[in-house]
């Protein structure tokens, strides 16, 4: 598979190694000011950039006719406006605020966890990420996603970045040197605590997993999601 890396920091540069490990081929990458190497040519499209980054790249791909598998965070805002031009264009794309096999288990854990714990009201749900430093964004896009999944079984109205506001699912996002991203989702009642947590050790699995979802995307048409790569029922 010939890969094009839309953004080659710190996920593009470990997915490089990981996809050469594997035989594939790198073709393309491009930072904010530098590009190298031959779009035109590549079978599928890896965008990791900048929320700002994130809408230019994706349409660029899409527009060439490439597959796009895209993990940045902080720009799904405009997420309906890149399902648009996919399915104008007949086109291929999978965006995921999180592509690793573990915290794709932990979401429909998490889900579970809410229903199970819908009728007993004496519990409060938060949810806290921990990032590196170097993270522009707040809250992470998997502690939203996670908060979304959350909110299928709450009655909580909407989720807060810092909320103390009762009827709001409150997310606590902290900056701290290196961590790669853990992310906890916590019952507290005034008897006891239950706490659910997804450590990541290192950016392999997100590099893993946005390597399987270009190569379950290479061939496909269509909107999909890391449920459909990993066969995870909803
Ligand atoms: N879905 C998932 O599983 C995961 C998602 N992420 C998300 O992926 C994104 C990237 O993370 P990470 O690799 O750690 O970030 P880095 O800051 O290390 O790398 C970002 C890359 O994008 C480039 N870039 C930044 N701004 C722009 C711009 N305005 N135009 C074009 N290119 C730009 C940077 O260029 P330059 O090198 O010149 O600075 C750099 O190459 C983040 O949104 C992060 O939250 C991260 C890990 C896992
Ligand atoms: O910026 C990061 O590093 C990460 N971002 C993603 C997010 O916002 O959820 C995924 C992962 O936690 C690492």
């Amino acid at each position: 598979m010939k890969i094009a890396l839309l953004g080659y920091g710190k996920m593009g540069k470990v997915i490089e190694k990981l996809a050469l490990e594997k035989g594939h081929s790198v073709v393309f990458k491009s930072t904010i000011d530098s590009s190298e190497g031959n779009f035109k040519e590549a079978d599928v499209a890896i965008e990791f950039s900048a929320p700002e980054a994130a809408v230019s790249n994706i349409s660029k791909a899409l527009e060439a006719g490439i597959p796009v598998v895209s993990g940045t965070t902080g720009w799904l805002a405009r997420y309906h406006e890149m399902v648009n031009l996919c399915e104008s264009r007949n086109g291929s794309f999978i965006s995921a605020s999180n592509f690793s096999v573990g915290v794709n288990l932990f979401f429909s854990i998490n889900e579970y966890a809410a229903k199970l714990m819908a009728p007993w009201k004496e519990y409060d749900v938060s949810v806290e990420e921990i990032h590196h430093t170097e993270k522009k964004d707040a809250p992470s896009g998997t502690a939203i996603t996670m908060a979304e999944g959350i909110l299928k079984h709450s009655d909580k109205r909407d989720w807060q970045l810092d909320s103390s506001d009762e009827k709001s699912l409150k997310i606590t996002a902290k900056r701290e040197e290196d961590v790669k991203g853990t992310h906890t989702v916590s019952y507290n009642s005034t008897i006891d605590a239950i706490s659910l947590e997804h450590v990541a050790h290192s950016r392999d699995g997100f590099a893993k997993g946005a390597i399987l979802a270009a190569e379950f995307l290479k061939d496909k048409k269509g909107i999909f999601t890391m449920k459909d790569v990993l066969g995870i029922e909803d």
